[in-house]
């Protein structure tokens, strides 16, 4: 038989077409037909599996990254991914990346040869994305697909290695959720000062949440828990929803309500796919809607918007549930403002007001800050007081901005010129009060 009818008949094969999920069992005919095209012939007799891997799949950029330190050989074309990336100082840097550009490599692994090819369809964009279609397919000789399982399960644990210690926030891009930015170091939860017992209260709860899921499961109740933390601007809810997400080895899936093209179709299908142990945070959630009746009111208008409507939250909110903890936080500012069915139990079980500066907030932020915990009572006795003594509240940040004010100066200074706090506050009559 010529060997082009030969290939042919592999291709037309069921055997050889037959797919399971991401794994095909391909014969060696598309590769044979490439190699004659290009004037190489691979093992004509032998069975090649082949994997292929969209760009829309999660371990395509792992799998890339994963094939780059395994070092591609005869991979002359190299494609540069610039990444920022932040040290342990907290000082970011730039770091470049060489992938294996479009085009096909040859690579080892576990004995095997492999080759992997990378395309990029120029005529086809992935429409959600904006780019142009790409895929990476694997080629191997022989049957064992555990070779593949093998190779995705190490570039995955690359990936993890790499945001050790991390926190990855995620946000939506059309109906999928993607990183965002670089991940961030984990931010110490001690760094964020609530007052006593708040910032405890809400972690145990958390916890005891997660490691309940059988207790849900038994009574049928949704596997979710909502929170809400209100108060004044610049007192710490979003730094401590971070910070917590740290300390729970959480990422944050962090959702806009008030952007446009946001529908409650595409809301609620963000809620059901968002990425596994990430808290779903909803900030400002005063700001994406008025109240039910003007909602009613303006619900044209609205929906002339295509944004998210009042009860079609409601509605996704009650519909967030997997068998996984799924912990959903809002943040405003205005709790006055908010729908009291949004805040019913089943949608936020517990609510918490962060506030301005209490005495505790005070002397524990100077403590920090000044990095001495040894520090003479009468110093923080000093401090809380004159600062009390300027007669209207103060946030945490107002009070950080003091200290990186005086980051050289000795306690004393930092004691006696509180007034400075009061020159730099903003506008107090557009401010939140309880
Ligand atoms: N309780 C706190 N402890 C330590 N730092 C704080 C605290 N609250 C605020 N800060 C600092 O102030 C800045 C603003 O805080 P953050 O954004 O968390 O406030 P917020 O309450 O979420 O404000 P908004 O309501 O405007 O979103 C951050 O840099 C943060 O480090």
């Amino acid at each position: 038989m010529p060997l082009n009818e030969f290939i042919s008949s592999l291709s037309d094969n069921p055997y050889f077409g037959a797919g399971f999920g991401l794994f095909g069992i391909g014969a060696g005919a598309a590769i044979l037909r490439k190699g004659l095209q290009g004037g190489i012939i691979l093992f004509r007799r032998h069975l090649m599996i082949t994997l292929e891997v969209p760009c829309r799949d999660k371990s395509y950029q792992w799998l890339l990254q994963w094939i780059t330190l395994r070092g591609a050989r005869g991979t002359q074309h190299l494609s540069v991914e610039t990444s920022f990336v932040q040290k342990e100082t907290g000082k970011i840097e730039t770091k470049y990346e060489f992938i294996p550009s479009v085009g096909r490599h040859l690579m080892r692994y576990k004995g095997v040869w492999i080759q992997v090819e990378r395309t990029r369809e120029q005529q086809t964009l992935d429409l959600h994305m904006g780019v142009p279609w790409e895929s990476v397919t694997l080629t191997a000789f022989g049957r064992d697909k555990q070779l593949y399982f093998d190779m995705l399960e190490e570039a995955r644990q690359l990936a993890l290695d790499a945001t050790e210690g991390k926190t990855i926030v995620y946000t939506s891009m059309g109906p999928e959720w993607r990183p965002f930015g670089h991940p961030r170091r984990r931010r110490p939860i001690g760094s964020v000062v609530l007052d006593r017992g708040v910032g405890e209260r809400i972690i145990t709860d958390c916890k005891e949440f997660i490691k309940n899921s059988q207790w849900y499961a038994d009574r049928g109740i949704p596997y979710r828990r909502g929170y809400l933390l209100y108060g004044p601007p610049g007192c710490g809810k979003s730094s401590f929803i971070t910070s917590l997400a740290g300390e729970l080895q959480y990422g944050i899936s962090l959702l806009n309500l008030s952007e446009r093209g946001l529908t409650d179709d595409r809301l609620n299908h963000l809620l059901n796919v968002a990425p596994e142990q990430t808290i779903i945070l909803l900030e400002d959630v005063d700001a994406a809607f008025i109240s039910r009746e003007e909602t009613t009111h303006k619900k044209s208008a609205y929906e002339g918007l295509n944004r998210v409507t009042f009860s079609g939250l409601l509605n996704c909110l009650d519909g967030v549930a997997s068998t996984e903890a799924r912990i959903v936080f809002m943040t405003t500012n205005y709790l006055e403002r908010l729908d009291p069915a949004l805040i019913r139990p089943g949608r936020v079980d517990v609510k918490e007001y962060i506030g301005y500066c209490s005495a505790h907030q005070l002397t524990e932020m100077f403590k920090r800050f000044y990095n001495q915990q040894n520090l003479p009572t009468h110093i923080l006795k000093q401090f809380e007081e004159n600062v009390s003594a300027l007669g209207c509240p103060v946030s945490p940040a107002q009070i950080q901005g003091y200290f990186m004010k005086h980051k050289s100066s000795s306690p004393e200074i930092v004691v006696t010129n509180v007034d400075q706090i009061r020159e730099d506050r903003p506008n107090m009559s557009t401010l939140y009060t309880r």
